[in-house]
C-alpha cells in the first residue's frame, strides 16, 4: 500500500502569518521503502509529514493511503487512522517519563483499543527487534539518547502501521548512533513493508534511504536555495 499526494495545496497560519507552503504538490511514497524528505529549513518537511499523517488537513487535494483519502475523512475517522494505521516518531521521541520501555508500547496499544495483558510478549519482541531486549524495564531517564530513539521507533511500529512518519531522528545522537539508527529504520521498513517517510537534514539518513524527495515549499517567501533542488 503506497501513499500518494495529488494536487495538494497547503496554507498555514492566518492573517499576517499566513504562509503558502505547497501548491498543487504531487508525490508518491512506495511501500516497503524509506523516502528521505530533504530541503532547506522552512521548505515544508514538517508540514508535509503533518499532512501525510492526518494531523493537518490540506486546503485542496487528496492524500491517499492505499484506497483511503485522508484529506476527505471527518475528524473522528482521521483520529482513528492516526491511532491504528499510522506510526509517528517525532523529534526527541516524546516518550512518557514515568513508563518503562515495554509500557511505552503497551500504552500505544491501549489507546488503539488493544488489551495490554495480551500484548506484553509482543512488546518484548518488538523491543528486541530494535536491539533493546535487555532494556525492557528501563524508563526514559535510564536510557541513552540512542536507546530512547529505538524505543520510539519500536513504539511507532508496534501496531504494524501502513505508514511510518519520522521527523529528524538523528538530531540528538552522535554520528555512529545516527548511522545505526538510519540502518535500523531501513531494516524495519523493508521487513514490515510499511511506507516510511523521514524528514531529515542528516546526510547519514539520506544515504541509508531508498529514495529522496526534495521538499518544494515554502512558496512565500520562496527560499533562495530552492532552485538547486534535484530529484
Ligand atoms: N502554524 C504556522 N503558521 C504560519 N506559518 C507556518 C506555520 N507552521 C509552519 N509555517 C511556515 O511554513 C513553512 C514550512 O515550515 P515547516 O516547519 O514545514 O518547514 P521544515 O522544512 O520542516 O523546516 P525545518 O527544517 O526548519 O524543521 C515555513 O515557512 C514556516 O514558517
Amino acid at each position: 500500500m503506497s501513499l500518494a499526494l495529488s494536487n495538494v495545496t497547503v496554507t498555514r497560519g492566518r492573517n499576517e502569518t499566513r504562509t503558502a507552503v505547497f501548491a498543487d504538490l504531487d508525490a508518491e511514497f512506495p511501500a516497503g521503502k524509506v523516502t528521505a524528505l530533504v530541503g532547506p529549513s522552512g521548505s515544508g518537511k514538517s508540514t508535509l509529514l503533518a499532512v501525510a499523517g492526518a494531523l493537518l488537513r490540506p486546503d485542496r487535494g487528496t492524500v491517499r493511503l492505499g484506497d483511503v483519502d485522508l484529506a476527505a475523512l471527518n475528524d473522528a475517522e482521521r483520529a482513528r487512522m492516526r491511532r491504528t494505521r499510522i506510526g509517528y516518531m517525532f523529534q526527541s521521541g516524546n516518550l512518557l517519563t514515568a513508563l518503562t520501555a515495554t509500557e511505552q508500547l503497551l500504552a500505544a496499544a491501549y489507546i488503539a483499543g488493544h488489551r495490554p495483558r495480551r500484548e506484553r510478549r509482543r512488546a518484548a519482541d518488538a523491543l528486541a527487534a530494535v536491539g533493546l531486549g535487555h532494556r525492557l524495564g528501563h524508563r526514559p531517564d535510564q536510557l541513552s539518547g540512542g536507546e530512547r530513539q529505538r524505543v520510539a521507533l519500536a513504539r511507532a511500529l508496534f501496531l504494524d502501521p501502513d505508514l511510518l512518519l519520522i521527523d529528524e531522528p538523528t538530531a540528538a545522537v552522535d554520528r555512529t548512533l545516527a548511522a545505526d539508527l538510519a540502518d535500523l529504520i531501513s531494516e524495519r521498513t523493508h521487513a514490515t513493508g510499511c511506507v516510511t517517510v523521514v524528514a531529515t537534514h542528516d546526510p547519514v539518513v539520506t544515504a541509508a534511504a531508498d529514495t529522496e524527495l526534495v521538499c518544494p515549499g515554502a512558496l512565500s517567501p520562496r527560499p533562495a536555495a530552492d532552485t538547486s533542488a534535484t530529484g
